[in-house]
């Protein structure tokens, strides 16, 4: 069954967007960073902490497998590295998968991450300086990828439902 998958940087709004997309077109919404704390229990912030981010990548790419392999019609919100390892990107192009990307400018995710950092191992400990320069240069290395996917969705100065409305356009 068709998966709809929306990826992009942390704080793009995948995990909001998804929600509010899922309730409008009564398709399930599975969030792969949740899935990833439930198959291990463990927090994100935890999996990094203690085993590293590179088992976290490995994981990250089994879950996601399951997901897409899985019988039912999902919407399917990556986290914000899927992409970026383990060939994830080649997977956005599969049959039955519309992968759409969620595009925010540097200064919106900065706006959206600024106040809510703690669980994003990434950026946790980053004054606001160091964030936005993070964050400049990880978009810049990771825009490849996600430019992988099949659509693309600018959601800068966007309400949560013009973007749903936006993405329901694009399935239709
Ligand atoms: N117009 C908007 N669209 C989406 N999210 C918004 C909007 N305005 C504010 N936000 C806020 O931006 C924050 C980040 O959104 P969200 O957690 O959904 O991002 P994410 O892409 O799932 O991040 P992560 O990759 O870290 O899981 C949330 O606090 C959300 O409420
Ligand atoms: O951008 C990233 O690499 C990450 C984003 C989050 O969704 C989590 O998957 C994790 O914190 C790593
Ligand atoms: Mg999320």
């Amino acid at each position: 069954m068709r998966k709809i998958i929306l990826l992009g940087y942390m704080g793009c709004g995948k995990s909001t967007i998804a929600n509010k997309l899922s309730k409008n077109i009564g398709i399930p919404f599975v969030d792969l960073d949740k899935k990833i704390e439930e198959k291990v229990n463990l927090a994100i912030n935890t999996i990094f902490e203690k085993h590293g981010e590179i088992y976290f990548r490995k994981l990250e790419h089994e879950v996601f497998i399951e997901l897409l392999n899985s019988p039912e019609q999902l919407i399917i919100g990556l986290g914000g590295g899927t992409p970026c390892y383990a060939n994830n990107h080649e997977l956005l192009k599969s049959d039955n998968v519309v992968s759409i990307y969620l595009k925010a400018s540097i200064e919106t995710l900065f706006k959206r991450l600024s106040t809510n950092k703690s669980k994003r191992p990434l950026i946790a400990n980053k004054s606001d300086e160091e964030m936005k320069e993070f964050i400049a240069m990880h978009l810049f290395e990771r825009s490849f990828y996600y430019n992988q996917a099949q659509y693309k969705v600018v959601v800068d100065d966007k309400t949560i439902d013009q973007t749903v409305l936006d993405i329901i356009a694009l399935l239709a």
